[in-house]
């Protein structure tokens, strides 16, 4: 079986610049950037984007999301109301492998407002490089992924 390479990538208009050198870099690496926009500078709405890209990672189509506005705040926000989605968002490169290595996160959320590209980069090096390390890790994980009772 092939692994899943992609990544799904989304923005808002706070974050177009940095979502498509992050989308370059990625595919520099070996990923299969999956974006979807938005590729014109009108002021939009996070939740829609943090949603779309949410949706392909929940399906199985991507294997893993990044999602960029102005704080990572708000499309993380959107993007964990989809079943199935763990997105945390990280301005430092620490959290950004705790998050795949403890919390198995299948999103990673930045603000485009808060680091710069250099950082931000390095983050998604971080976070795409980690692996869950499962244990009492998977178990946790477990409890945020039963079913409300
Ligand atoms: O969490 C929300 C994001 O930071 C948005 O990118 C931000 O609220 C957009 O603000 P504005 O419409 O003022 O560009």
């Amino acid at each position: 079986m092939t692994e899943n390479k992609r990544i799904a990538l989304s923005s808002d208009h706070a974050a177009i610049e940095l979502r498509q050198a992050i989308a370059k870099h990625i595919a520099e690496q070996g990923w299969e950037a999956v974006d979807i926009g938005p590729t014109t500078p009108e002021s939009t709405h996070y939740p829609i984007h943090g949603k779309a890209a949410a949706e392909l990672v929940a399906s199985g189509d991507c294997a893993l999301g990044i999602i960029v506005c102005g704080t990572g705040q708000g499309i993380m926000m959107a993007a964990n109301k989809v079943e199935g989605i763990r997105c945390g968002v990280c301005s430092e490169t620490f959290s950004a492998r705790m998050i795949r290595q403890h919390n198995n996160a299948n999103m990673l959320a930045l603000g485009s407002r808060v680091v710069g590209e250099g950082l931000a980069l390095d983050i998604v090096d971080a976070y795409l490089n980690a692996e869950f390390e499962g244990g009492r890790h998977a178990t946790r994980v477990d409890m945020i992924e039963a079913p409300k009772a």
